[in-house]
């Protein structure tokens, strides 16, 4: 993709001007959860989440397999839907809204894709434009732009989805999902079959394009080190509850929870063992 390939944003530097604008005393609600419970057999995976996503943040969402992160972020787009509460996209209960619409208005990219195979490249991009009803000429120079943005050659939108490997196709997920230019953007461990070299790139590229179109977005990840790295607040789900929702820096230097303490040790421990090895230690 574009833009700057390394070096992470500041993890805990203000949010974009862009997010900011029309605002008194306060960041602006993009998302919000109010009591939101969903269970399956009797059982909580999601146990009175009451959360508020501002417009223009970064948020990841990490804790361990099972926990709920997918069924949090599935019951924006409504492909999950929730038992009790309300969630809400700008004060407008997605419930709400016919379904089709909403899901056109949020991006998103969850792993292996799901490209149509039968569709070149730029079809596959252009789909949510042409069913918005964008014309054909405004859809080419569409997905040229977003093909460029994603750092693809050109050509690759003649290609079938068979043709690219991994880390192209999630490339092409995400412009596919950027197509419809969407306020916000869902990831389900969007990275998650990449090789570490190309994870490492596309998130810092994700971040950049986050950055340069003014997104709210959310990542699940499995990875504490990606989700610190990566975004402005981490929240951590455990059976279906929240057991932190802090900035990055925060959370380094005190979890409390022993749960929380332990992913973070992961990380740092993989850090020092590098730094110990580079300085033959
Ligand atoms: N359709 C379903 N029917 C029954 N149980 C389900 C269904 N979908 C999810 N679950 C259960 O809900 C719980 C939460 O699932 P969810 O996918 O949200 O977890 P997760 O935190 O994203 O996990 P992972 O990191 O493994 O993807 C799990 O115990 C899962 O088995």
């Amino acid at each position: 993709m574009r833009g700057p390939v390394r070096g992470y944003r500041e993890p805990d530097a203000p949010a974009p001007v862009a997010a900011m604008v029309g605002m008194e005393g306060g960041r602006r609600a993009m998302i919000s959860f109010d009591h939101v419970g969903k269970h399956y057999a009797g059982r909580h995976v999601l146990d009175d989440v009451s959360l508020t996503i501002e417009r223009g943040s970064f948020v990841a969402l990490v804790g361990a397999s099972g926990a709920g992160k997918t069924t949090l972020l599935k019951a924006i787009n409504r492909l999950v839907e929730i038992d009790t509460g309300t969630i809400a996209i700008e004060g407008r209960d997605v419930a709400a809204q016919p379904v089709a619409e909403l899901r056109r208005r949020i991006g998103y990219v969850f792993q292996g894709i799901g490209l149509f195979p039968h569709m070149s490249v730029a079809e596959n991009v252009a789909l949510v434009p042409r069913l918005q009803g964008v014309p054909r000429e405004e859809r080419a120079a569409r997905v040229a732009e977003l093909l460029d943005l994603v750092a693809l050659p050109a050509d690759f939108a003649e290609r079938r989805p068979a043709q690219l490997s991994g880390g192209q196709a999630q490339r092409v997920g995400f412009a596919r999902a950027l197509a419809a230019r969407p306020a916000i953007m869902l990831m389900d461990e969007p990275f998650g079959a990449l090789d570490p070299v190309t994870r490492d790139e596309l998130g810092a590229a994700y971040r950049a394009l986050h950055e340069a179109m003014g997104l709210t977005s959310l990542i699940v990840t499995h990875d504490m080190a990606e989700a610190l790295l990566l975004a402005d607040r981490v929240i951590v789900i455990g059976e279906g509850r929240i057991l932190a929702d802090q900035p990055p820096r925060a959370l380094i230097h005190g979890a409390g929870d022993p749960r929380i303490e332990a992913m973070i040790a992961v990380a740092r421990r993989s850090a020092a063992r590098l730094d110990a090895i580079a300085a033959g230690r």
